[in-house]
């Protein structure tokens, strides 16, 4: 069983417009709501490939009430914990040429109390549990070593930890030794501190944050990509993608297809690729199903191409 923990969820509402043009009214010309937040996403991908998953997330007000009730339409097991404030709404607004625009809301305000329900959840819920992934921002009232905290529990209780999420959460978290982080490129150079311009350099990121604590690092590269680089060394995996269509939520399938897969060495790297590939290939942050991917397209490598430059420096 993979258990996600997902401490500021979203409804991700998605709007499809013509084009996005400052200060005027603009008619959509389809919308959808989905079950969003980091970990919801990585338990729906979970979910899709056949595996059971339990989302634990704090849920508030109707969106909340909504929220729960999407899950329940996917079949997915929630365990939520009741909160004061609304569950937030995640806005993005998708253009035809791909596009898209999003607006993340700050979510509620957790009270202390509220914090500890939230791992106390975890802690319920985390028996027979593969895996314990951990996704997205915090939430206000949730200090950065939350995450942190989340992980030593976690381990006294034997549980392995993935951890998606980035700045001073990742920071402070990495010291409790994470089994697996998973920064995209962006969040990597953030965490070092310095850009990154070659495979070369996220490698040596990635590595860094090994030294810090980090068991192993998926680094998601975007177009150019994923990393693996964990104690047995570094592996490189990439596939074909026609057209990208939504990459909202594909760093979450590609966590889940990792985790599905394992969640150690090549083989996971290579199903964290196919579902990452599938996903940006889909609407809005739908999540892959075994239909969607295409294992044999996948490539993976420990000849690292190390000067091979990012087409999207971070
Ligand atoms: O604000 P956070 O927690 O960083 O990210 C939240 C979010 O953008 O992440 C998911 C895609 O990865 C979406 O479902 C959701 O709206």
């Amino acid at each position: 069983m993979i258990l996600t923990v997902t401490p500021n969820p979203s409804l991700d509402r998605t709007y499809e417009i013509p084009a996005l043009e400052r200060g005027a009214v603009l008619r959509a010309a389809a919308d959808r709501v989905d079950p969003g937040g980091k970990g919801v996403n990585v338990s729906r991908a979970v979910a899709a490939a056949g595996h059971r998953t339990v989302a634990v997330l704090p849920l508030g007000g109707p969106e909340g009430a909504l929220l729960a009730r999407l899950l329940g339409d996917l079949g997915i097991e929630a365990a939520g914990v009741p909160v004061q404030g609304s569950t937030r709404i995640n806005i993005s607004v998708a253009e035809p040429d791909g596009t898209l625009t999003k607006i993340n809301a700050a979510g509620p305000e957790l009270t202390a109390a509220e914090a500890e329900a939230l791992l106390e959840a975890v802690r319920t819920q985390s028996a027979d549990a593969d895996w314990i992934a951990c996704c997205g921002s915090l939430p206000r009232g949730l200090a950065p070593e939350w995450y942190a905290e989340l992980v030593a529990r976690a381990h006294r209780a034997g549980a392995r930890i993935a951890l998606d999420t980035s700045g001073p959460s990742l920071t402070a978290a990495l010291r409790e030794r994470p089994d697996v982080v998973k920064p995209n490129a962006e969040e990597l150079a953030q965490a070092v501190g310095r850009p990154l311009a070659t495979v070369g350099d996220a490698v040596k990121a990635a590595e860094e944050l090994r030294a810090l604590g980090a068991r192993a690092v998926l680094a998601s590269l975007g177009a150019d990509g994923q990393l693996l680089v964990d104690e047995t060394g570094a592996y490189f995996g990439a596939a074909p993608v026609a057209a990208v269509r939504s990459n909202v939520g594909a760093g979450d399938a590609s966590l889940a297809g990792f985790l599905a897969a394992g969640g150690l060495g090549p083989a996971a790297l290579a199903s964290a690729v196919a579902h990452g590939a599938a996903a940006v290939q889909l609407p809005g942050s739908v999540m892959p199903t075994p239909a969607d991917l295409d294992p044999s397209a996948v490539t993976t490598t420990a000849d690292v191409p190390l000067d091979r430059a990012l087409t999207e420096p971070a």
